[in-house]
């Protein structure tokens, strides 16, 4: 908690706070790398300027894949300073939150449609001085986000159905960034993070940040680009 609290007073890259007018923040998908080459990846996608490293965890049943989980993101967690910007994309995602703090994520998110009491889940990631996100499918109604935007340090809201990188990206959740967006100004919080996650590009990207996100994660534009720090620099409008 006492960790957390500092975090939220000093800032920096971690907290929104003096970084509110800045460009967007770019958190790259490791998902979207060569596994088998994982460390160079780090290294590049980092020289090349990504702000955080978005690491997708799934279970095989929460979504209809199987990603990576604890012994690959405590490499990631060697291999890089960056902030880590766990993605929990697993039911009742409570069970694994001391594992994901315990190895040094930053930023935890998990599902909302995947905790059946996602308070209990953000006052756990909290308890470990951790920043809380929460993220909707495509399909929830941002209604249902709502009870939860006085705690959650963080919002992800995923522009395609989450399980698999390279996907088009789904315009219809625009309307939910900005009615996120709109709710949080209205309760004064507007140093929540809004975050996208799906065919996030340079195109994308443009139409992303005008409805209110602020933190852009991206996987097979940022990996698969020739000129990562092109790539990168197209992201942060
Ligand atoms: O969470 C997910 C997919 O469920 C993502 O983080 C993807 O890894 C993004 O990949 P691209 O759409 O950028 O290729």
């Amino acid at each position: 908690m006492i960790c957390y609290i500092i975090k939220l007073i000093y800032g920096g890259i971690f907290c929104k706070k003096g970084v509110y007018d800045m460009k967007s923040l770019v958190s790259a998908s490791l998902l979207g790398c060569d596994l088998a080459d994982i460390r160079s990846e780090i290294k590049n996608i980092e020289k090349a300027g990504a702000d955080w490293l978005h690491c997708d965890v799934m279970d095989g049943c929460f979504v209809n894949n199987i990603s990576f989980g604890t012994p690959v993101l405590k490499c990631v967690r060697k291999a890089s300073d960056l902030p880590m910007d766990t993605h929990l994309m697993i039911n009742d995602p409570i069970r694994y939150i001391d594992d994901y703090a315990g190895l040094g994520s930053d930023y935890i998110t998990f599902h909302l449609e995947a905790a059946p009491d996602p308070q209990a889940v953000i006052d756990r990631i909290h308890s470990h001085g951790k920043f809380a996100g929460i993220s909707i499918k495509p399909a929830t109604p941002v209604s249902e986000v709502e009870p939860y935007l006085a705690t959650a340090d963080m919002v992800l809201v995923m522009t395609v159905v989450p399980g698999f990188g390279g996907q088009k990206f789904i315009p219809a959740t625009l309307e939910k960034i900005s009615e996120i967006r709109y709710m949080l100004d209205s309760m004064g919080r507007d140093k929540v993070f809004i975050e996208v996650d799906g065919g996030i590009n340079a195109e994308t990207v443009k139409f992303c940040r005008e409805a209110g996100a602020d933190v852009m994660v991206s996987g097979s534009y940022l990996f698969g680009a020739e000129d990562k720090s092109a790539a990168v620099k197209s992201l942060k409008v």
